[in-house]
């Protein structure tokens, strides 16, 4: 069944949000966040840095203040807006984290962005398909995985609902479930590589983590 469709207020901002371990956030993140921004006409990207991915192992996770401080420096200059806001919701679970932000910011349309690689294991996210239900998700091409991300359970519930990035830019348009998949040059940096590379990359932003980082969320008047 499909969910909700939304009002076409002229009023209501357009938000993408991207959510990550940012273990540290990198170029890759910026310019892909830039492209979304653009291509589907958002006021805002939010950065959900995560507390810590339900999937992902704890060791070699930087702390989360860290983690912020990283993601602060590669959003500098842009309508890229890194937040910890899931520590606050006390939320772990994607599809907890969409429900409470949309109850919260009832002036914000959202829809969820992501890379491939996040789609090809999706099916394994708690009650994936009500994310789905809840808001549009726009999958950003990732090199090296997008085969695996056509293949996956989740693009074969998604592919009945795929949609333009244009689609988007109507806002009476603007409904869920919905597929947007956004092909660009694809871009190869990974957290991974760079922890690789820089060990010791943390220890550059240790001495930048604000005071109270963890709840720090920066909101447009017009949203909040
Ligand atoms: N180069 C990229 N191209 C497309 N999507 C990306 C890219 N880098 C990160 N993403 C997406 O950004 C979100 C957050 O990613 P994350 O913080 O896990 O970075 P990562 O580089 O994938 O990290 P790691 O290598 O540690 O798994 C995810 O949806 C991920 O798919
Ligand atoms: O809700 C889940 O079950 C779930 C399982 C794995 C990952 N996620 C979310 O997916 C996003 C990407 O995580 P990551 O660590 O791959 O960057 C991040 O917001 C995680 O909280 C969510």
């Amino acid at each position: 069944m499909a969910g909700p469709r939304f009002g076409s207020d002229p009023a209501l901002k357009t938000v993408g949000l991207l959510g990550g371990s940012f273990n540290p956030a990198h170029g890759g993140h910026r310019r892909i966040s830039l492209f979304a921004l653009d291509a589907l006409g958002l006021d805002q990207v939010w950065w959900l840095v995560s507390p810590g991915n339900p999937l992902k192992p704890r060791a070699g996770m930087a702390p989360l203040s860290v983690r912020l401080a990283s993601a602060m420096d590669r959003a500098r200059g842009t309508r890229i807006v890194p937040t910890a806001i899931e520590r606050e919701l006390g939320t772990v679970y994607t599809v907890d984290t969409l429900r409470a932000l949309i109850r919260r910011y009832p002036k914000v349309r959202f829809v969820w962005l992501m890379g491939s690689d996040n789609l090809a294991q999706m099916h394994l996210w708690k009650d994936w398909r009500s994310i789905a239900r809840t808001m549009p998700i726009a999958v950003i091409a990732r090199p090296g995985y997008d085969g695996r991300a056509a293949a996956s359970p989740a693009a074969a519930w998604l592919g009945r609902y795929r949609r333009s990035a244009a689609s988007l830019k109507h806002r009476a348009g603007w409904s869920a479930p919905a597929l947007i998949q956004l092909r660009f040059d694809p871009d190869p940096r990974s957290a991974t590589a760079i922890r690789r590379a820089d060990p010791d990359w943390a220890s550059r932003f240790a001495g930048r983590v604000r005071r109270d980082p963890l709840t720090h969320h920066p909101v447009d008047p017009d949203i909040a």
